[in-house]
């Protein structure tokens, strides 16, 4: 399977408008949405073709939710039924069980202001992927050292796995992760969700011109 095209969404317009873009997967971000959140969720009861990921960003890791692990559960268990994946943050992991009892994919995920050293790396996946199907690891790079080392990893470590990078400098580098198997990358389709996000388009000409093969190591 090649690379999944994921779009972020923070709004229902965002919802409405990122299906005409044919995605792999749509990520709601649960912790971006304003008042129209009981309408989004409603719409996705009704009839959503396309796959979904629920995701609460909390503060520390670069979203807006501050609150404690029973008030992500209590936030993030209306989205179960309807989504087809949940993004869990290691300080959530404990529901991973129960969210997998529901039929549900969970995406352990960390989001750092740096970048790990290799043993560091391999340590955050090995645990990660002990609490659930697809760990997430995006970094933030300081050179182009930094991803090369990431590209590496990505390369050698288990699949699936989905890596890619914070920020706008090495934004490049989400291609590059996809280039040597992440099973994904997050874009926008008109408001990106974070720095360095390409739109829908962008990214899949990218892809496209670069001929990704399947690295995923997922089957079609
Ligand atoms: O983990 C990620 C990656 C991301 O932060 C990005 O930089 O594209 C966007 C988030 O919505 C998503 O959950």
């Amino acid at each position: 399977m090649k690379p999944r095209l994921i779009i972020s969404v923070s709004s229902e317009q965002d919802y409405i408008n990122a299906k005409k873009y044919a995605p792999d997967l749509i990520e709601i971000r649960i912790d971006l949405l304003g008042e129209g959140e009981d309408n989004i969720l409603e719409e996705c009861r009704g009839n959503c073709d396309i796959p979904l990921i629920g995701t609460i960003r909390s503060l520390g890791e670069g979203g807006l939710f501050d609150g404690s692990a029973d008030e992500w559960y209590e936030r993030i268990e209306p989205w179960i039924p309807v989504c087809d994946y949940i993004d869990l943050e290691m300080p959530y992991s404990g529901f991973s069980r129960g969210i997998r009892d529901c039929g549900k994919k969970v995406i352990p995920s960390v989001h750092l202001d740096y970048m790990p050293d290799d043993d560091e790396l391999t340590s955050l996946e090995r645990s990660m992927r002990n609490s659930g199907d697809i760990p997430k690891i995006i970094v933030t790079p300081e050179d182009h050292g930094d991803v090369i080392r990431l590209s590496e990893f990505t390369l050698k470590c288990a699949k699936p796995v989905i890596t890619g990078v914070m920020g706008a400098e090495f934004r490049w580098a989400r291609a590059l992760c996809c280039l040597f198997g992440s099973y994904g990358v997050f874009c926008h389709a008109g408001n990106p969700a974070s720095q360095g996000q390409y739109h829908i388009d962008e990214m899949r000409e990218i892809l496209s011109l670069l001929d990704v093969s399947d690295n995923t190591g997922i089957p079609e």
